[in-house]
């Protein structure tokens, strides 16, 4: 009989990034993984198209087996077999955000014994996920420092609630990713943005978002460059209405720290503007080196890689606490959480220096 690793999807936040995790650890440690209770803490609890499509990907990838793979499901067991790189196709013909099908396999295509290419078409900017600019400008640069090579081409932009998005994404093969030292915020250097606008939506959304955004930069942080670039989509690039905003700061120490907002109905562009250079200003303000969303997506990382890794944050999120409690049940590994007086977070970590068995 299968011995499963249990893993509680309603511990904590309670969504799908549990499942995610449980499983990409799942293929890379071969431990058999049963998850119950998922998304319980989600309105529509169970699997959602973007989950189900990453788990039949995943499927694909590892040669697993697989039950409760159904709409909905709130539980689920996976038994992996073995890696295989090659090229992948998942059409979801839904909006089921592409860059968390993403966050789903790409840990896991590291370690296989060639470079993998995974093309997916669904969402590109949707709600509660990365936006594919954050992929590209913020998730990109800072897992290079783990030594992670990987290239997102967008190919059609898609919104809710459609999607047709389609995105590419090349994974380079690594023998072993490197611990990350993201301590330093060094000097604020400056802030990059796009503010986007497609469909039949009118230009003036991207200029409200463009001017509330660099005002507000530019009363937080007088004599720092902000520069936001306004850029339609095309027809040929996007079909459907979509607006959104994504920031990018960059320190002398090489942090980049991203703050994204989408406009899906009743856009409000002035709010996306300010909402999302506060977010950022925070950032800069108390010196952090790892945004709040790049916080749990960097624990999988920190946990497969080879020494200590250390990266300061702002509060623990709850989906941080989830990936460690997730990540500590599935390998042999401790985070270690550190607060200081001034909101810092210190979250270190002995990775397990995890060796792609694949590659000589
Ligand atoms: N604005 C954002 N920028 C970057 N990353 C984001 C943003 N919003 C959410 N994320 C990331 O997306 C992931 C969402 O995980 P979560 O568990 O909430 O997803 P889910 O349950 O699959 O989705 P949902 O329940 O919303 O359908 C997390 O890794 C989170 O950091």
């Amino acid at each position: 009989m299968t011995a499963f690793v249990e893993i509680d999807g309603s511990y904590l936040e309670g969504g799908g990034q549990a499942l995610r995790n449980a499983l990409s650890l799942s293929v890379l440690l071969k431990r058999p993984v049963r998850v119950v209770k998922i998304r319980a803490n989600r309105p529509k609890p169970g699997l959602s198209h973007q989950h189900l499509h990453g788990v039949n990907l995943l499927r694909d990838i590892a040669k697993a087996d697989v039950t409760g793979n159904k709409l909905l499901s709130t539980e689920l067991e996976f038994t992996p077999h073995k890696i295989t790189s090659a090229m992948y196709k998942m059409d979801t013909r839904t909006a089921a955000s592409i860059t968390l099908i993403y966050q789903m396999i790409m840990p896991v295509l590291l370690f296989g014994g060639s470079p993998s290419r995974v093309d997916v078409i669904g969402g590109t900017n949707v709600s509660f996920s990365p936006q594919v600019e954050y992929m590209q400008q913020v998730l990109q640069p800072t897992l290079k420092r783990l030594g992670v090579n990987f290239d997102l081409k967008v190919l059609h932009y898609g919104f809710y609630p459609r999607g047709s998005g389609r995105c590419l994404l090349d994974i380079e093969p690594l023998r072993m990713l490197k611990a990350v030292e993201l301590t330093d915020f060094g000097k604020f250097k400056t802030v990059q943005g796009l503010t986007y606008y497609a469909g039949r939506l009118p230009k003036c959304i991207a200029f409200d978002i463009q001017h509330s955004a660099e005002r507000e930069m530019h009363r937080l942080w007088p004599g720092h460059e902000c520069n936001i670039q306004v850029h339609k989509h095309m027809p040929d690039k996007a079909r459907d209405n979509g607006a959104g905003l994504i920031l990018v700061a960059e320190t002398s120490t090489g942090i980049t720290l991203g703050a994204a907002g989408l406009g899906e109905k009743n856009i409000d562009g002035h709010f996306i503007g300010s909402n999302v250079s506060c977010e950022l200003a925070g950032y800069i303000k108390h010196e952090i080196c790892v945004d709040a969303h790049m916080q749990d997506q960097l624990i999988i990382y920190m946990a497969l890689a080879q020494g200590c890794s250390r990266i300061l944050t702002g509060p623990l999120t709850k989906h941080t606490r989830t990936a460690i409690y997730v990540a500590e049940q599935m390998a042999d590994v401790k985070f270690n959480i550190e607060y200081d007086d001034s909101g810092h977070t210190l979250i270190s970590c002995e990775g397990i220096g995890y060796c792609n068995e694949y590659l000589a």
